[in-house]
């Protein structure tokens, strides 16, 4: 997979050179390519952003160095166009079900915002040849979008074949497709502070053990997200399809 992250803070991208992200890229799984926005500035300050048309607080991020910069990266002839990514608190939410599809994509490209936010038309322009997904990685207002970035490719990265070690751990993690969040893990020693193991695990009977963590991950979910587990109710009995 190839990727390309515009921002004006490259540094802030820095950690997709680290741990597991920083070995995909080396094992060449990834190829990932960050670039400064300013690089397509062509003032003395090279300035990205202007004020907003229609008043309001802050600043807007100038279309054209984002034009330049769509244009250079992915050039409007060439023969295949990224899909494009936009985080921003106004977009779809990035779930394990858009990491799992983005995953399957061969080129995606993160435009990084900052201030305000981006001129609508650059999303606009682009969409002219590829396609554009505005995605929020949570309800809650970051500065930029670089911390959104950093956590979209991880959890992308993380799907690729040959990135984890064990791909049988993606199938019991929480929002892994049975719609529940994952039971609680333990490991030795196994008494440890007056807190001990539950005794399932330690009996060696695993069918026990895997009624216990399912029975576990109900619990959880009833309790912490409990819009989950309508959800899960719902699939369970079958209610999930479109005939509902
Ligand atoms: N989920 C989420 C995304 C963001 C975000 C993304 C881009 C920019 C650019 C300026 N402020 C931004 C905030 N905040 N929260």
């Amino acid at each position: 997979m190839r990727l390309d992250v515009v921002t004006i803070f490259p540094e802030y991208l820095a950690a997709l050179d680290v741990s597991l992200v920083g070995k995909a890229a080396k094992s060449g799984l990834l190829d990932i390519n960050l670039h400064d926005l300013r690089e397509w500035t062509h003032d003395r300050h090279r300035t990205v952003d202007d004020t907003p048309y229609g008043g309001g607080a802050g600043m807007v991020m100038k279309p054209e160095p984002w034009g330049e910069a769509l244009d250079a990266i992915a050039p409007p002839d060439g023969p295949t166009q990224p899909r494009l990514i936009v985080p921003t608190p106004a977009g779809r939410p990035f779930t394990q079900e858009l990491a799992y599809e983005l995953a399957a994509e061969p080129w995606l490209a993160f435009a990084c915002g900052r201030y305000e936010g981006i001129d609508a038309r650059v999303a606009s322009y682009a969409g002219e040849r590829m396609r554009v997904d505005e995605v929020s990685i949570g309800d809650y207002v970051l500065n930029g979008g670089e911390v959104a970035v950093l956590v979209m490719v991880e959890a992308i990265a993380r799907l690729l074949p040959g990135v984890i070690g064990n791909p049988e751990s993606l199938s019991e993690e929480s929002h892994s497709g049975d719609g529940l969040l994952e039971y609680p893990v333990y490991t030795k020693p196994p008494t440890w502070r007056g807190h001990d193991v539950p005794d399932v695990l330690l009996s060696g009977n695993h069918g026990l053990i895997a009624e216990w963590r399912h029975e576990e991950s109900v619990r959880r979910t009833a309790e912490r997200r409990p819009d989950l587990l309508a959800a899960w109710g719902d699939v369970v009995a079958g209610k999930d399809d479109a005939s509902s």
